[in-house]
C-alpha cells in the first residue's frame, strides 16, 4: 500500500499526541501515590482481539501503565466471571477493566459490563456509562469510537452541520459514533443491514464512517468525491502472496481516487483507538481519585465519633 499518498489520513500521529498527553498523566500520577493498572478480560480465545491486546500492551509500558492480561476459559459461567469482576472492583490496585470483545454467546455482555464499578469503566461500556454520551459529556467514551471522531477531528473539517453517514450499528462503534458527531453538531445517518440502499446514503456523506467488518464492502461509486472516509473495519484475509493479511471495510485502492481522506487499515483507527483506552484509563483514575478525596479529604465524622 502506497502510504506516502497524502490523502492517507494515518493513526500515528494522532496516536502520538495523545501517547504524550497520557505519559504525563501517567508519570504525575504513579509520583503521587496513585499507580495506573489497566486488566484486559479475554474470554475463551478470542482471535479477533489478539492484535488488540499485544498493542495494548506495548503502549501501555511504553507509557508507565502497568498491564495486565486475565483470560478465563470459554466454559466460565457469567456468575463466575461477574464475580471475578467484583473482585477486581475492591482491588485499589487495578484502576480500568476493559472486557474485550467478543465473549461467548452464553455471557450476556450488557450484564457483564454492568458488572464493572463505572469509576473503573475505561470503555465507558456500563449501561449508566454510555449514558453520558447521550447528555454531551464525552470525556470517557468507547475507545474505537473516540478514535474514529478523532481522526475525522484531524482533517480540520468543522463539524457542525457536516453531513455524515455511519454504516453499522453495533453498541460498541457505530452508535456511540453516532452519539458522539450529533454531541458535535453533525448531521448523521446510521445505516445498518436493513436499510435500503447503504450506497444512495453513503454517496450523500462528506464523512463517511464504516464499521461493518466486511473486507471492501464501500467502492469508489459509493463516495462523494472530496470525501473523509474512516475506515473501522479490521478483516483478515489471505493476500496474493499467501499470507494472511489485515484490510478494511473499504477499498481502499478504487476510494482514495475519489476520497480527500481515508484512513489505511492497518495504520489509520487502530492506533488512535489503543491510545484512547489509555486516556480514558487515566479520566478513570482521575474519577477515583477525586471520590478519594471528597470522602477522605474533609473532617471525617467517623473518626470523630
Ligand atoms: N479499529 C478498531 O479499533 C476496531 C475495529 N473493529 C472492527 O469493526 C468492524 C465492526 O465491528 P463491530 O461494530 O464490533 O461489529 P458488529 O458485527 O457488532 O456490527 C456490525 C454492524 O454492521 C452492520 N451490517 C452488517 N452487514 C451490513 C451490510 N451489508 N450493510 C450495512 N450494514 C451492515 C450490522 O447491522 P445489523 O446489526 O443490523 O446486522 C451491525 O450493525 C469489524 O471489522 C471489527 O473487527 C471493531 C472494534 C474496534
Ligand atoms: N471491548 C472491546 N473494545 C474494542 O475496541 C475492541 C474489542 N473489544 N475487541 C476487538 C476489537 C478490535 N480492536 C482493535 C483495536 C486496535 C487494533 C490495532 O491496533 N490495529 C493495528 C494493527 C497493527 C498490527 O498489525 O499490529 C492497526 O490497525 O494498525 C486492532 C483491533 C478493538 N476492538
Amino acid at each position: 500500500m502506497p502510504l506516502d499518498d497524502n490523502r492517507y489520513l494515518k493513526g500515528a500521529p494522532v496516536a502520538a499526541r495523545i501517547m504524550d498527553e497520557v505519559r504525563a498523566a501517567a508519570e504525575k500520577a504513579t509520583g503521587e501515590g496513585f499507580k495506573p493498572r489497566l486488566v484486559s478480560i479475554t474470554v475463551g480465545d478470542v482471535a479477533a482481539v489478539d492484535v488488540y491486546v499485544r498493542n495494548q500492551r506495548a503502549k501501555a509500558e511504553k507509557v508507565g501503565i502497568d498491564f495486565e492480561e486475565r483470560p478465563f476459559p470459554a466454559e466460565i459461567t457469567a456468575e463466575e466471571l461477574e464475580a471475578a469482576i467484583h473482585g477486581m472492583n475492591a482491588d485499589p490496585r487495578v484502576t480500568g477493566i476493559i472486557i474485550q470483545r467478543p465473549v461467548p454467546s452464553h455471557i450476556p455482555i450488557k450484564a457483564i459490563q454492568g458488572a464493572i464499578h463505572p469509576l473503573k469503566d475505561v470503555e465507558g461500556m456500563h449501561p449508566s456509562s454510555i449514558g453520558n454520551i447521550v447528555y454531551n459529556d464525552l470525556d470517557l467514551a468507547p475507545c474505537t469510537a473516540a478514535a474514529s471522531v478523532e481522526l475525522l477531528k484531524a482533517t480540520g473539517l468543522d463539524l457542525k452541520g457536516l453531513e455524515v453517514v455511519i454504516v453499522g450499528h453495533s453498541e460498541i462503534v457505530g452508535k456511540p459514533i453516532a452519539f458522539l458527531l450529533m454531541s458535535e453538531g453533525a448531521t448523521v445517518t446510521v445505516c445498518h443491514h436493513m436499510t435500503r440502499s447503504v450506497a444512495a446514503h453513503a454517496r450523500r456523506a462528506d464523512a463517511l464512517f464504516v464499521a461493518v467488518g466486511k473486507a471492501r464492502l464501500i467502492k469508489a461509486d459509493m463516495v462523494k468525491p472530496g470525501a473523509a472516509v474512516i475506515d473501522i473495519g479490521i478483516n483478515s484475509e489471505v493476500g496474493p502472496d499467501g499470507n494472511s493479511r489485515l484490510v478494511g471495510d473499504v477499498d481502499t485502492e478504487s476510494v482514495k481516487e475519489v476520497a480527500s481522506w481515508i484512513t489505511p487499515v492497518p495504520g489509520g483507527v487502530g492506533p488512535v483507538t489503543v491510545a484512547i483506552l489509555l486516556r480514558n484509563t487515566m479520566v478513570a483514575l482521575s474519577r477515583q481519585r477525586a471520590l478519594y478525596q471528597s470522602t477522605y479529604a474533609t473532617e471525617s465524622k467517623v473518626a470523630a465519633e
